[in-house]
């Protein structure tokens, strides 16, 4: 697939600090790539340079077959979007559509799709100044897409919102994937393992792990079998006496898949059934790999 974007050995430093260092890493088209990592970490300082908005200190970005200036094609979101308070939301949204380069006409009416696509139809005449940090993220959302990019660019697209709100913007953000090729960074590690072909971990500026989330889960500890207990006797004892390296907590048993098929782990149960309350597949969560590779939360 063709890359969209390929960045090399980015780095920036702010007074001889590396804020990031080194970042290598591609986007293929119509792809979603999530880049986590904890406060600090330098994902709004690498999404600030891949915008074009801060001057890198070393390093190439470089965006794919696109003619003239790249940026006509990038939508950014800003983790902190900002508005003038007093226009309401169609005159801002005419304004960057404006600035986007779309032609006057038909303007009014791709903007109101595009309020429609983000749910601010009946806020479109309401000040900016009275909207909620939502409907701010869901209008800097809309003028990120006014112009129909290739590539979407979003600092922390859902950490404003509530979990409604955070639930409809990913549904749109899906939807958006299926024509643009989305990096986006997040805390939210949830949103991240529900939408992303690609994950991109930073820890202090330095790219630390970066693959696709089966890849990641298969080194992290891969899927296993989770069996639940009524009791933790019940569970120590099943630890104790199972054929496979098995971890305990509390009254929840953990098999590794690469130990066993889930029949022989059934089959084991089913004899030994005291107190097993469920058998299950257990997938390591993003927030444990999360754990391992970055240290915390
Ligand atoms: N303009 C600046 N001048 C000096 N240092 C900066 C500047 N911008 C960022 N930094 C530093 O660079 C590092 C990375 O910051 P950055 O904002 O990119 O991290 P982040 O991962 O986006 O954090 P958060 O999750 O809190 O938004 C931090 O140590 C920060 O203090």
């Amino acid at each position: 697939m063709t890359a969209v974007l390929e960045v090399l050995n980015l780095t920036k430093r702010f007074n001889g600090k590396a804020a990031v260092e080194n970042l290598s890493f591609t986007l293929a088209g119509q792809t979603a790539t999530a880049l986590i990592g904890p406060n600090g970490s330098g994902k709004t300082t690498t999404m600030s340079m891949l915008a074009g908005l801060l001057r890198q200190t070393a390093g190439t970005v470089s965006f794919g077959k696109a003619e003239g200036d790249p940026r006509a094609n990038i939508g950014f979101l800003p983790q902190y979007p900002s508005f003038f308070p007093w226009m309401n939301a169609l005159e801002y949204l005419e304004m960057a559509a404006g600035l986007s380069g779309l032609p006057a006409r038909g303007l009014r009416l791709e903007c109101e799709k595009a309020l429609g696509f983000v749910g601010l139809s009946g806020s479109a005449g309401k000040r900016v100044g009275g909207f909620s940090g939502g409907m701010k993220q869901r209008l800097g959302l809309a003028q990120a897409i006014i112009h129909r990019p290739s590539l979407l660019l979003l600092d922390e697209p859902v950490s404003a919102l509530d979990p409604a709100g955070r639930r409809e913007v990913m549904d749109m953000l899906k939807e958006l994937g299926e024509r643009s090729t989305i990096l986006y960074s997040t805390h939210i590690l949830n949103d991240a393992e529900e939408m992303t072909d690609q994950l991109l971990f930073l820890r202090e500026g330095k790219l630390v792990e970066q693959g696709a989330l089966e890849d990641i889960r298969e080194k992290y500890g891969g899927d296993g079998y989770r069996l639940e207990f009524t009791d933790r006797g019940s569970a120590q004892r099943f630890a104790a006496s199972c054929p496979w390296p098995a971890a305990i907590e509390g009254t929840v048993v953990r098999v590794g898949a690469s130990a066993a098929s889930l029949e022989s782990v059934l089959g084991f149960a089913a004899g030994h059934a005291d107190g097993v309350r469920t058998v299950g597949r257990d997938t390591v969560r993003l927030e444990e790999i999360f754990m391992k590779v970055v240290g915390r939360p």
